[in-house]
């Protein structure tokens, strides 16, 4: 898409305007009953006044890739770029045609990459965008507005009046939470609409962050949908708030029952407002096990907490001799560990303790607190559709933009965390190298090589920035070697960037959990690579992988080839 800022010659440019203070309100502490999504209307909420406080608040534009930036981009679709940029002219993107708490009649248009529903304001109203959750396109909803923000307010959804039968089927919801827990947004979809809705997802990415033109972005395939589409969860963090002040003093007497007030769970949508939760159907089924004896245990000891917690579930195999903070650091015969790991399923909850999943005939430790993906049942397809990108399966399936029928012999896994695709990939490498700026991760990652009986030396693991790796790999040849980036939500930094295109690899596999930082990456690896003689850069394959069923989350994996 063209830069809607380099288009504009006299207006202010969309990304670079001052902050300017405002008074706004902080969000209403309302409540959307899931039955209200279903058809019928609600009451409007109860106001709490102390809610109502009065602050200042700066407004920034939004960093790219952010969540509020990817919105705005999806506002200037809305409603056009001379629109967007005229408002800015006129000063007033900032200026919301709504009052809080305003009730308003909306159609809405089309789905955000956020998973939420988007609609223009009525015709009576400037051009603005409302942002409301649980909707779907051509549905004819009430909403209430809470909150501003550049061009688009949000709102709670209060009914929905026409709903949109094609794809809204109320019957598919699993979860009595859901509609207000901020956690899903997709059970009312068919899991076939849910898989188009995030391929759609990358494909706006590239639209609108790559900054490259259609013909370098290739046709995008479906979704590789999750094996499991409920159950799946590994790791949950339910969270509470410490006991009021007020009970705090009297020196509450602790009881053997949960207090009312005392909420144990997940945020709501749209608030900082924690809501109990008992049970959540996308985890898996040992962490709900967990959760309610666990639950009780917080209740009882509750007023031993000076501040909220948020706590860690985790979903393990359970380990011989138990999941105790440190691994084994000598593995007496990793072979045995293999066969004899036991495939009883146990809850984590000590950030420290050691956790273990099988990943096929792999099996992966690390310390529960660190990262690790959340969705066991996805990892297999994962793992060897990145070994298919890089080994295509069939001379047949063999990219036009392949350079070399030489196989690549070396692997550099950035971001590896405990090493699932440096030591997924192992067996098909000569060498392997890994870096990662958790230590506690590294250590695990050189762990895991020997309880998976990888040769002596093949994998190598250190801790640090992800840009220094390619110093260590200097003996590697570059048109041999492959190189898996997976890094967090930002992305790649420059640095690394213009490390890669120094080292140039054959290859390069970019998965991430942020389409958005994915996309502008990915742009500049390949336009950078046009300066030189080293060889450029195509995208050969884009693919968004569902990790996250019943949620607007997408991961994408990109894969680039080095060409003469
Ligand atoms: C999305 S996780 C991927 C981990 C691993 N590839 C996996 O699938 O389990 C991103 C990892 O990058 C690490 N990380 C964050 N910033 C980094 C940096 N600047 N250099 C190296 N690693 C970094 C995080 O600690 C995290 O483990």
């Amino acid at each position: 898409m063209e830069d809607v800022a380099e288009s504009s010659e006299k207006k202010p440019r969309l990304d670079t305007l001052s902050a300017s203070d405002v008074t706004v309100e902080s969000p209403l502490d309302s409540v959307v009953p899931p039955e209200s999504i279903g058809g019928s209307s609600s009451k409007p909420p109860k106001v709490d006044s102390k809610r109502q406080k009065k602050k200042k608040q700066k407004h920034v534009v939004p960093e790219s890739g952010t969540s509020e930036d990817v919105i705005f981009q999806e506002v200037i679709t809305l409603l056009g770029k001379e629109v967007v940029e005229q408002t800015i002219a006129d000063g007033m993107e900032w200026t919301a045609p709504f009052e809080l708490r305003e009730e308003v009649e909306l159609t809405i248009s089309s789905m955000s990459s956020s998973g939420e529903a988007l609609a223009t304001a009525p015709s009576s109203k400037r051009p603005w965008v409302v942002v409301v959750p649980f909707s779907l396109p051509g549905e004819k909803i009430r909403a209430r507005i809470y909150r501003h923000g550049r061009m688009y307010s949000h709102a709670d959804l209060i009914s929905v009046d026409e709903p949109n039968p094609e794809m809204r089927d109320m019957s598919l919801v699993k979860c009595k939470y859901f509609g207000t827990c901020a956690g899903c947004q997709y059970q009312m979809i068919s899991y076939d609409t849910q898989l188009d809705l995030k391929r759609n997802v990358v494909v706006k990415a590239y639209q609108n962050y790559s900054d490259l033109p259609q013909s370098s972005i290739p046709p995008i395939s479906s979704t590789i949908p999750s094996p499991l589409q409920y159950g799946y969860r590994t790791k949950i963090t339910p969270h509470f708030d410490a006991p009021p002040k007020k009970l705090q003093k009297k020196g509450a007497i602790e009881s053997e029952d949960k207090p009312d007030w005392l909420k144990i769970g997940f945020n709501q949508i749209g608030r900082r407002t924690v809501m109990d939760i008992e049970e959540c159907p996308i985890a898996t089924p040992v962490l709900n096990e967990r959760f309610s004896p666990l639950r009780l245990e917080i209740a009882q000891k509750i007023f031993t907490y000076k501040k909220g917690v948020s706590l860690l579930l985790r979903d393990s195999l359970e380990i011989p001799g138990g999941n105790l903070p440190t691994p084994t650091t000598a593995i007496a015969d990793p072979v045995d560990a293999l066969a004899s790991s036991l495939e009883k399923h146990v809850c984590i909850t000590d950030h420290k303790a050691t956790v273990r999943e099988r990943v096929g005939d792999k099996l992966f430790d690390y310390q529960a607190g660190s990262f690790f993906q959340n969705n066991n049942s996805v990892l297999i397809p994962l793992t060897s559709y990145v070994k298919d990108a890089i080994f295509p399966p069939s001379s047949s399936a063999v990219s036009s933009a392949s350079p070399t029928t030489e196989q690549p012999t070396h692997l550099v896994d950035a971001y590896c965390g405990a090493g699932l695709f440096a030591i997924s990939l192992a067996p098909h490498f000569s060498k392997v190298a890994g870096i990662e700026l958790s230590a506690d991760s590294i250590r695990f990652a050189t762990h895991n090589a020997a309880l998976n009986n990888l040769p002596d030396g093949q994998c190598s693991f250190r801790a640090g920035d992800a840009a220094n790796i390619f110093q260590v790999v200097s003996d590697f040849p570059a048109d041999r070697t492959v190189l898996v980036i997976d890094p967090p939500r930002k992305g790649c930094d420059e640095k690394f960037i213009r490390q890669l295109l120094d080292f140039r690899p054959t290859t390069v596999v970019y998965v991430s959990c942020n389409v958005h930082t994915q996309a502008r990456d990915v742009g500049m690896i390949l336009r950078w690579s046009e300066e030189g003689e080293k060889g450029r850069y195509v995208l050969d394959s884009l693919r968004g992988f569902d990790l996250f069923p019943q949620t607007a989350h997408v991961e994408s994996v990109a894969v680039l080839r080095l060409v003469t």
